[in-house]
């Protein structure tokens, strides 16, 4: 196929119109947080874990294409990433590793800087690309870059749902609000799902939750919802040093519990209306212009 944009190469040039017959939409939840080393990888690690045990056919997508971790903290050596794919050396679908318990992952690339400079055409086209992918799936759990890039927004413009996974720390939430207020202002999200991570107790997470919102709701147009709280737990440190999913190899533990509630509570999200299926990202919102999208100052 004839690729429209000179960055991006054979295997991410096709848009969603050649799209065979869907089996159904596929639930896009973007994983992001702002500040880094808050625990998203582990969110997103766990949370795809946590519903592919729930019968969910799940694919878990590493988009922080610099710095990648998914593939690291389940203990797996792909054969080719998405690097491989914007090299032209092997399609979309090739990097597609199928994990034992059914977890279906799309590794990215660690080290290659090159990939952290994609044009924002590279970006959207790699999302069409997965707009296309012919996989028999429910839900894709994309795990982001840290910090408010171009690849992050766009990711999170595009999914139906984004969780920022913020934890006590005055860097974790002053970041965690600038996320919030580029993609509400910047890109139309207009519902964020926030998470607290590594809390003491219930109490905390809320305190969190609710800091967040106060200032969201003076400066923002964009709702906040509270999905809950994950514990520290000693049990997850020692689930990423075993390369194990803490919800797989510890599943009494408190994280666990509280991922799989999670989980759960993701399924009764809204499900996406499309009925054209695959991957549904919200395409348009990539293509509207930025202008029409009440873009603020
Ligand atoms: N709930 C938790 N309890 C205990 N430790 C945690 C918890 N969540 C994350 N961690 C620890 O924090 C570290 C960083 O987590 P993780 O790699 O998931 O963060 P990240 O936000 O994805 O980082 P990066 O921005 O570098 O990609 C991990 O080593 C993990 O062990």
């Amino acid at each position: 196929m004839q690729s429209p944009d000179p960055h991006l190469p054979h295997a991410l040039s096709s848009g969603p119109e050649g799209a065979d017959a869907p089996a159904g939409p596929v639930r896009v939840i973007a994983v992001a947080s702002g500040k880094g080393g808050v625990g998203k990888t582990s969110v997103s690690v766990n949370l795809a874990t946590a519903l592919v045990n729930a019968g969910q056919r799940t694919l878990l997508l590493d988009t922080d294409l610099g710095l990648a971790n998914v593939d690291v903290m389940l203990g797996l050596t792909p054969t080719f990433t998405l690097a491989d794919v914007f090299a032209d050396r092997c399609e979309l679908r090739d990097t597609v590793i199928e994990c034992p318990n059914g977890l279906m992952i799309v590794p990215a690339a660690s080290g290659k800087r090159h990939m952290t400079e994609l044009q924002p055409s590279q970006h959207v086209g790699l999302v069409h690309a997965f707009s296309e992918l012919d996989l028999d799936l429910d839900v894709m759990v994309v795990d982001n870059a840290a910090g408010i890039a171009d690849g992050v927004l766009t990711f999170c413009q595009a999914a139906q749902d984004v969780i920022v996974v913020v934890c006590d720390e005055p860097a974790s939430v002053t970041d965690a609000y600038a996320l919030i207020k580029v993609l509400s202002r910047e890109r139309g999200v207009s519902r964020v799902q926030v998470l607290a991570n590594q809390v003491q107790d219930h109490r905390e997470g809320k305190q969190l939750f609710e800091k967040l919102e106060r200032v969201s709701a003076r400066f923002l147009d964009v709702t906040l919802n509270y999905l809950g709280a994950i514990p520290r737990d000693e049990w997850l440190r020692r689930a990423v040093q075993r390369q194990e999913a803490v919800v797989d190899v510890f599943p009494s533990a408190p994280s666990s519990v509280a991922f799989r509630d999670i989980a759960r509570r993701s399924r009764q999200w809204q499900s996406p209306s499309g009925a054209r299926g695959h991957v549904e990202f919200f395409l348009e919102r990539l293509v509207a212009p930025a202008a029409t999208r009440g873009a603020a100052a």
